[in-house]
């Protein structure tokens, strides 16, 4: 999918499950090899993020997933790439590093940030993590 200024949608997802994350170890390029991620990929054309993110995570890892709601804000990757983050809810499967990804990790909210993650990806991270706190305190479904 291309936005208004034809620049390429990467959707990413903060998947959650029982108050933690899935963080995904990128295996390429080089330059991002064993940095974290929140796994994903680029829309196809035609494609909704949606759609595009619920293909890319069953590919890449191996689970049936539902995107719920877009995180504030987006990421300019490149003059033609632009992140975009969703929070996605777990319906089957356990998540496996199939394809662009080396290992994968459940984090709690007290974990979150012991793994080393693409500095794009930052932000949603901790936007999550204030949501994992909510899910423990029981204020909320997920
Ligand atoms: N999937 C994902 N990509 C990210 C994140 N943060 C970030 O900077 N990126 C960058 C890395 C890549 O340059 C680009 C996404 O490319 P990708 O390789 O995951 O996309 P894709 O699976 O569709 O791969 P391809 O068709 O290009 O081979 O976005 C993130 O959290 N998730």
């Amino acid at each position: 999918m291309t936005d208004g200024v034809e620049r390429t949608v990467v959707v990413a997802g903060a998947v959650c499950h029982e108050g933690r994350l899935l963080a995904a170890r990128r295996t390429a390029p080089a330059a991002l090899a064993g940095r974290w991620e929140l796994p994903g990929g680029k829309v196809e054309p035609g494609e909704s993020p949606e759609h595009a993110l619920t293909r890319e995570l069953r590919e890449e890892l191996g689970i049936e997933t539902e995107p719920l709601e877009r995180l504030p804000g987006e990421w300019q990757l490149n003059g033609r790439l632009v992140l975009r983050a969703w929070e996605v809810r777990l319906l089957k499967g356990e998540a496996q590093p199939l394809q662009d990804h080396d290992a994968v990790r459940w984090l709690t909210s007290e974990q979150a940030f012991d793994v080393d993650w693409l500095e794009q990806d930052i932000p949603f991270v901790r936007d999550v993590v204030a949501r994992l706190r909510s899910y423990m305190l029981g204020n909320r479904d997920l």
